[in-house]
């Protein structure tokens, strides 16, 4: 890791960090230190003089180290500095906040969501995506209920990992490749972000993966460039094209290409020139590169430690050029994590891949979940937060069935229904995975998601006995006017929706009696109905007529049992 240090009664007096970088090109130049001030944090800075390919870089960085009172008390601290180390101790204190309370309040939300955003803003993401994030943490944190065994720090802790995840995109996604190799991966970015280097640990990753590469070196504006990708090719084994820098880099490409097809490689890999900022003149380059190779991917590689620019970067030549994605390097030396955290929010293309050193073998996909867990450091939580939802979600479950086997099933029931649908996704979202389900028109799941809403509605004005026990509202007009009233809807709709839970609960009866093994009257030859339907040959009047006799069966499932007078049917609305 980036550097461990273990300091010894720092009381009052100056501290001594040991540096340890992971990259040997940066050197420590000065290491200094405060004493630790009221709010038990010390500021370090660290510079460095990078000169990797000879060229002098300078970079500087902040690290806010935490000192943790008890164990300053003990005369001994361990201070991790790693990647994200910043932002792992900011939003620690939010989860400290909570420690002693029993419930997630929007009152006692307040504080710790003031951590979580300076954290951020610290981290240097932007404060459009700040405040976005803050939002959907504090609504899904107060949102999510109790969860039996689960303290509150604990909970926010789980809350503030998924919105992480789904910040940085969800789902970790792949290279794309080509259905006609060779698959060509255009890879463009600003002057010294790591493009070249990048170049080579791709190749060697998908070599790994038994994909036969080549590299074209296009940088025709420093020599060193192509110098820099064939010494790479050959550390590799994987080949390079190249062709000085007296052509353009449009015309390497287009012969690079061919000489790839004619190879019969799988990957062409092409390094492209950078500038110190955005101008015209690369962009059109990149355009007419862009035209000749048809690539498949095209990456911009992006330098972690610039933060949010990097993501301004990102939606920059995605606006220009159209990208596939982003390769965040150098994130080894990034404590901050702005950029990993903004890229796909603000330019709405995923981070593909991330560099963590110089080495060649520096280079791994980006997968959002691992990264939040990194940067929050509390896997053990996210795993018990995971477990306890789980067992609540199966004790709802097995609750439930006991009043479906007992047909006590109440709005109570059927609230819960559609908020644990609503956690699970969109109606739309999971009727894609019920076989047969796809075909339904978007427009009828629209029309499914509102009338939902509008039940919810209604049983949000229902008391909470009239929820516990809807015979209540079979019986007084005057509660189900009272509903009608305080929803916003008619009468009419009210009482429809009562005797829909009794046309339910009446189903779900039968359905159990089916299930324990017994007979729902009407029913005693459908087992008879089916085996004969299976042995009729199709299109006999034989197994025309046992389809009609199984369908009205099957209505009556539909409506048999105990269902309430007055309720089943339009007109009979009470
Ligand atoms: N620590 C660290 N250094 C990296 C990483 N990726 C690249 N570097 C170093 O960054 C420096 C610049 O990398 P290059 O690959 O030459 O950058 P480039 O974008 O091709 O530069 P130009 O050709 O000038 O546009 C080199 O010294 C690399 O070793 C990384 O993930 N971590």
């Amino acid at each position: 890791m980036a550097m461990v240090a273990t300091l010894t009664n720092c009381g009052a007096g100056a501290c001594m960090m040991l540096s340890q970088r992971t990259s040997s090109s940066w050197l420590p130049l000065f290491l200094g230190s405060r004493s630790c001030s009221s709010r038990d944090v010390i500021g370090f800075v660290d510079a460095g003089v990078f000169q990797g390919d000879g060229r002098l870089r300078l970079g500087l960085s902040w690290r806010l180290l935490h000192c943790n009172q008890s164990k300053r008390k003990m005369g001994a601290l361990s201070i991790r500095a790693a990647v994200f180390d910043q932002l792992s101790t900011g939003l620690e204190e939010a989860w400290t906040k909570l420690r002693r309370e029993d419930v997630l309040t929007r009152e006692n939300m307040k504080e710790p969501m003031r951590d979580i955003r300076r954290a951020l803003l610290e981290a240097d993401v932007s404060l459009p995506v700040v405040r976005r994030f803050v939002n959907s943490v504090s609504e899904k944190a107060i949102g999510t209920g109790v969860i039996r065994g689960v303290k509150p720090d604990q909970q926010l802790v789980k809350v503030v990992h998924d919105q992480l995840v789904s910040l940085m995109g969800g789902d970790a996604v792949s290279i794309e490749f080509a259905k006609v190799p060779p698959t060509v991966i255009l890879m463009a970015g600003l002057q010294g972000v790591g493009k070249t280097t990048a170049c080579g640990k791709l190749a060697l990753f998908l070599k790994k993966k038994d994909k036969s590469c080549i590299m074209l070196a296009t940088d025709v504006y420093r020599p060193a460039a192509i110098e820099q990708l064939v010494t790479l090719g050959k550390q590799m084994e994987v080949p390079v094209f190249e062709a000085g820098n007296q052509l353009s880099p449009v015309e390497i490409a287009r012969k690079g290409l061919s000489e790839a097809k004619k190879k019969g490689v799988d990957v062409v890999i092409v390094d492209t020139a950078g500038r110190l900022q955005v101008d015209k003149g690369m962009m059109n380059e990149l355009k007419q590169m862009k035209q000749v190779l048809n690539p498949t991917e095209i990456f911009l590689v992006v330098d972690a430690m610039t933060g949010q620019e990097a993501a301004a970067l990102v939606a920059a030549f995605n606006l220009e050029v159209g990208l596939t994605g982003a390769i965040l390097t150098k994130l080894d030396g990034d404590s901050r994590g702005g950029a990993a955290l903004s890229i796909k929010e603000v330019s709405g293309k995923p981070i593909k891949f991330i560099g963590e050193g110089e080495s060649m073998t520096a280079l791994e996909p980006f997968y959002p979940d691992r990264m939040a867990s990194r940067i929050l450091g509390m896997g053990d939580i996210l795993s018990f937060v995971e477990k306890a939802q789980e067992v609540m979600m199966q004790e709802e479950a097995e609750e439930m069935q006991k009043k479906i086997m007992e047909a006590k099933f109440d709005f109570n029931d059927f609230l819960k229904q559609t908020r644990m649908m609503a956690r699970m996704g969109s109606m739309g979202g999971m009727l894609k995975f019920i076989p047969g389900m796809n075909k339904v028109s978007p427009l009828q799941i629209r029309e499914a998601e509102k009338s939902l809403k509008v039940m919810e509605s209604m049983i949000n004005s229902m008391t909470p006995e009239e929820r516990a026990d809807p015979e209540l509202l079979t019986k007084s007009p005057s509660r189900r006017r009272r509903i009608a009233l305080g929803s916003g809807r008619t009468q009419e709709q009210v009482s429809q929706l009562v005797s829909q839970l009794f046309q339910m609960r009446a189903r779900m009866k039968n359905l159990a009696t089916l299930m324990q093994g017994g007979k729902v009257p009407g029913l005693d030859n459908l087992d008879e109905s089916l085996r004969s339907s299976q042995k009729a040959p199709p299109g006999t009047a034989k197994r025309r007529r046992t389809k009609t006799e199984l369908q009205k069966l099957l209505t009556k499932v539909g409506q048999g049992g105990s269902v309430a007078k007055g309720f089943g049917s339009k007109r009979e609305v009470i």
